[in-house]
Formats: structure tokens, C-alpha cells, sequence
């Protein structure tokens, strides 16, 4: 039975909460807790209610607490990473006014596109925040609860992001980093602090919000009595400020803002993300330019449609995910719930190319290959952005790392090769989110640097895919259909 220091690296993202158990001296995983969420609505809504991913995270520790044979007195720390962007709003007492409004409901797109206006258009929006204002942004968010739901907003005592909420339910702290802070569209990533113009923009005050802490690693506060009690954990361990997901991850990687544009990494989960830490803030319309957790920054984008909406295609299809066969003429985008990246936010599913010998298996890969085609999109164009051209053959043959659950699906993995002609690297770690979190939490209980702490755990190890011949044929299909279709897929 392990007798070293154990932290807990949570990832309390879209679908479930993972809790890894990390030996803090040298980042073997002990075990990893699991337990699922459930997210409900239709038509744009996308909730849940924040009590559930307490529920959850408290499921994921007590399962890792007992798989990895640990006793709870090893623990020292522990840290959350959370989805992005939603919007929890609780009451005085600390109780959610109503459930969380997620990073995918596309409901805030017309309070989205009214803000960004209101400030004097996009580049306003950047100089200021980094990101421009679309309907994942909590502040879009506010807005929609303001105008449809007033009595909620009015009974808001205190503005929470997901991970924050958790963070202070471990800790009492009202705490967050400025990785996360820099996905509401309220906090400036120029100046490191909440915007004044902003929050009066969108008629929010300033005490509502939580203390922005240094870094996500930095200690906030102590596990309190009652969390303890509710987790089996001791009282009075670290409790770090905790980030977003894909930031949690970038530290999982052991990726600081030096080198992590040369090698890109992709995120196949709910969301399909791509992200290139930076040291020089990120400041364009096609991008989000987000903070990183360790005072770095990470460009990325951000699509809706993913794994998720891969797994309800095969689904409706009566298949299982790895019986896909490439598209040939079939092209499907799989915008189920509206599109984020190319923005999107009313369009939905498009599928073109059927002739009476198509398969089922077709239409399958299809999806994959939309998905991944959209995805790489983004990429190109954080690559732009970042003033790195993706068609240099040099940026094209440089790995790209792909993480989140999907990294561990084949016909992810062959579909994400066979598009971008690129090698790929494939973590050994498949919980990069959790254990970022954890580089965060012994970060935060040591004092140490978590990146150069992940770096020394080896976060980044790898299995390394070369290349394979790009499959253009494919990639112009999708892209010409996506192309022809945008006018008809901005309008329901
Ligand atoms: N072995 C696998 N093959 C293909 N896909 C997988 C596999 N395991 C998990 N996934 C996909 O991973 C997704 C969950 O990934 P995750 O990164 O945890 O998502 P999220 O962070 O959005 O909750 C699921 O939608 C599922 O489709
Ligand atoms: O909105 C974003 C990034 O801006 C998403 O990436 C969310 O952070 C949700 O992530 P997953 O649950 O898909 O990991």
C-alpha cells in the first residue's frame, strides 16, 4: 500500500467526473474514480444542475479513495479543472438558483451577438478579453438569463464558473484562476483583472464574482469540515485555485507557454478542441485567447460536436463506433448542436452524397470525418492567428497530440491521421485533464512549479504515430460542402 503523498486531480467535465489519485513524488496514478452526469434539454438548452457534479465528485473519491488502496491520511492536496464557460448561479446560502447553463447551450447566441455590437464589434471585444463574445460565453449567458429568466437572475447572490463552484464547496473560498476567468468575457486578459466596463455592460456587480487567484496552482484555501466529512478526506489539505479543462490538460501535457505551438494538441471529448500555448497574448476575432493556468496563454478552438455527436450517429445507425468505413461521396456534418467553430449556433445536422449502394458504415465515417474535418479547420486557423502558416511543410509535419476520450477510439485516432497527414502523439496518460489538475493540486500543497512538476512526472509520454498520406480528396469534399452550406446553416 502506497504510504507517499497522494493528491487528487479532479475533471469535472461535460459527461462525468474523473478523480485521479496521483503520487505526488512521481506521478504514477494510483487509480482513477469515475461517475457520470446527466445533462438535460433540447433545442439549444444544455444543463445541469451543479449539485449533480458534487454528487459526482464526491462518487469519483470515495471509488478512487478504494481502488487505489490509499489511506486518506496520504492525501495533501487536491485541485479541480472543470468544463468551461457555464454559468452557476447560486443564492445567498450557496444553493444553485436554478441549474447550470453549459458552455453547449446555444440558447445566449442572440445576447452573444447583441454584446459584441454593443461594445463596437469584435476587435473591441479582444483587446480587451481575448475572446469575442459567442453563445458558449458565460457573459452571453448572464445576459440570457437577465432578459428570460429575471427573477433568477435577480435572487443571484454569487456568479460561479463550474469549477469554481466545487473549488468552493471544498474550500469555503470564493476562488478562481485566470484560465477560466479568461472564458467568461468579463475578465481581461490584458490586465489580469475582472473588466469594470464589462460587468457594467452586462449589469453585473463586482462582489458577485470570486477573488481571481494568481495561478490555478495557487493554494485558496484548505478542505474544509464539511467537505471533508462529505469526502472521507482529511480536513485542512491544499486546495488549489484549479483552471478550465484544456488548460488543466496543456499542464497535464507538462506544456508551459514556451514550445506547445510546434506541437499543437486536439481534444476529442464532447467538444473537439485545439489549443497551442503561447507566451504573447493571443488577440484575434477567430480565436478564443484564453489565459493559461500557469500565467501563459492558451489560443484555442472550440467546436460543439464531437465524440458525442459521433456516438448518437452511430447510434441512430444501429452501429458501434468502430465498425466506420471512410465516407467515399457521403459528407455529414454533425452539427447537432449547432456549430460553435465555424459559428453557427442555429445549425444543425447536414448529411449529402447518398446513393443506393451507400452503407451505414459510410454514413458513420462520414460523421467522423466531418467532425475531424471541422476540427482541423479551427486548427488552421489558431495557426494563422498565431501567425504560423499551416500549409509551411515544416508546421505540417510537426505532431499533433490528441487527448480527451476519443484519443483512445480507433477510428478517432485513423480518422484524425488520415486528415491532417500529420504524425500524432498519443499520451499514455488517458485522463491528461485530471492529472493536470493534480500537477495543480502538489503545486499548490509544495510550492513547486506544476508544469515542471508534470514535466518531472512525464505527463507528455507518448506513443508517437508517423504519418500517413493525407486524404486532400476528402478534406476538399467536406470543406466545399461546408462552404456552399453556411448560408443555409445560419438560420434554424
Ligand atoms: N474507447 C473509446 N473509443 C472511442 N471513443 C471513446 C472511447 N472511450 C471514450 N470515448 C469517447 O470519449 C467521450 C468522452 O470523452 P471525455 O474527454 O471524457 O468527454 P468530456 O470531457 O466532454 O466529458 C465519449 O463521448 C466517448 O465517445
Ligand atoms: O467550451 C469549451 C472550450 O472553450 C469546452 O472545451 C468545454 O471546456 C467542455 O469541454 P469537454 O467537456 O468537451 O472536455
Amino acid at each position: 500500500m502506497p504510504t507517499q503523498a497522494v493528491v487528487i486531480g479532479v475533471d469535472s467535465s461535460t459527461q462525468s467526473t474523473k478523480a485521479a489519485f496521483i503520487e505526488a513524488a512521481t506521478g504514477r496514478t494510483l487509480a482513477v474514480g469515475r461517475a457520470a452526469h446527466q445533462v438535460s434539454g433540447d433545442h439549444g438548452a444544455r444543463e445541469t444542475d451543479p449539485e449533480v457534479w458534487w454528487n459526482a465528485l464526491r462518487e469519483a473519491v470515495a471509488i478512487g479513495l478504494r481502488e487505489s488502496g490509499v489511506s486518506a491520511s496520504a492525501v495533501t492536496g487536491i485541485a479541480v479543472a472543470g468544463q468551461q464557460h457555464g454559468l452557476v448561479v447560486l443564492d445567498s446560502s450557496g444553493r444553485p438558483v436554478r441549474p447550470a447553463l453549459l458552455w453547449n447551450d446555444t440558447r445566449s447566441a442572440p445576447q452573444a451577438a447583441a454584446l459584441t455590437e454593443a461594445l463596437g464589434g469584435p476587435e473591441a471585444w479582444t483587446a480587451r478579453t481575448g475572446s469575442v463574445p459567442v453563445a458558449s460565453m458565460t457573459a452571453a449567458k448572464w445576459q440570457w438569463l437577465r432578459e428570460n429568466e429575471p427573477r433568477a437572475a435577480k435572487a443571484t447572490a454569487a456568479v460561479r464558473l463550474p469549477h469554481d463552484f466545487l473549488t468552493e464547496r471544498l474550500s469555503g473560498s470564493a476562488a478562481t484562476d485566470p484560465g477560466d476567468a479568461s472564458g467568461t468575457c468579463w475578465y481581461s486578459t490584458a490586465t489580469g483583472a475582472y473588466d469594470p466596463r464589462l460587468l457594467e455592460l452586462v449589469g453585473l456587480e463586482a462582489d458577485l464574482l470570486p477573488e481571481v487567484a494568481e495561478t490555478g496552482a495557487t493554494r485558496v484555501g484548505s478542505l474544509i469540515d464539511a467537505a471533508a466529512e462529505d469526502l472521507g478526506l482529511p480536513t485542512g489539505i491544499a486546495v488549489a485555485a484549479g483552471t478550465g479543462d484544456n488548460m488543466a490538460a496543456a499542464v497535464g501535457l507538462g506544456l508551459g507557454g514556451a514550445g506547445l505551438l510546434d506541437h499543437p494538441a486536439l481534444s476529442l471529448g464532447t467538444s473537439g478542441t485545439v489549443f497551442a500555448a503561447t507566451r504573447t497574448r493571443p488577440a484575434s476575432p477567430v480565436l478564443a485567447g484564453f489565459a493559461a493556468a500557469d500565467g501563459t496563454y492558451l489560443p484555442l478552438a472550440c467546436t460543439l460536436n464531437c465524440t458525442q455527436a459521433v456516438d448518437r450517429i452511430a447510434s441512430l445507425l444501429g452501429l458501434s463506433r468502430d465498425t466506420a468505413e471512410a465516407g467515399g461521396e457521403v459528407v455529414l456534418l454533425p452539427y447537432l448542436d449547432g456549430e460553435r467553430t465555424p459559428d453557427l449556433p442555429a445549425a444543425s445536422g447536414l448529411l449529402t452524397g447518398l446513393r443506393h449502394t451507400t452503407s451505414r458504415q459510410q454514413i458513420l465515417g462520414a460523421a467522423y470525418e466531418g467532425a475531424v474535418v471541422t476540427v482541423l479547420r479551427a486548427l488552421d486557423e489558431v495557426l494563422r492567428a498565431c501567425g504560423t502558416d499551416p500549409a509551411d511543410a515544416d508546421v505540417a509535419s510537426r505532431p499533433l497530440r490528441l487527448v480527451g476520450g476519443g484519443a483512445r477510439g480507433r477510428y478517432w485516432v485513423e480518422t484524425v491521421r488520415r486528415l491532417s497527414g500529420r504524425p500524432l502523439l498519443i499520451p499514455e496518460s488517458d485522463e491528461l485533464v485530471a492529472v493536470g489538475a493534480a500537477a495543480l493540486a502538489a503545486a499548490a500543497a509544495s510550492g513547486e512549479d506544476p508544469v515542471a512538476l508534470a514535466s518531472r512526472w512525464q505527463g507528455g509520454r507518448a506513443a508517437h504515430l508517423p504519418p500517413v498520406k493525407r486524404d486532400m480528396e476528402t478534406w476538399e469534399r467536406v470543406s466545399e460542402v461546408l462552404e456552399r452550406a453556411t448560408p443555409t446553416l445560419l438560420t434554424r
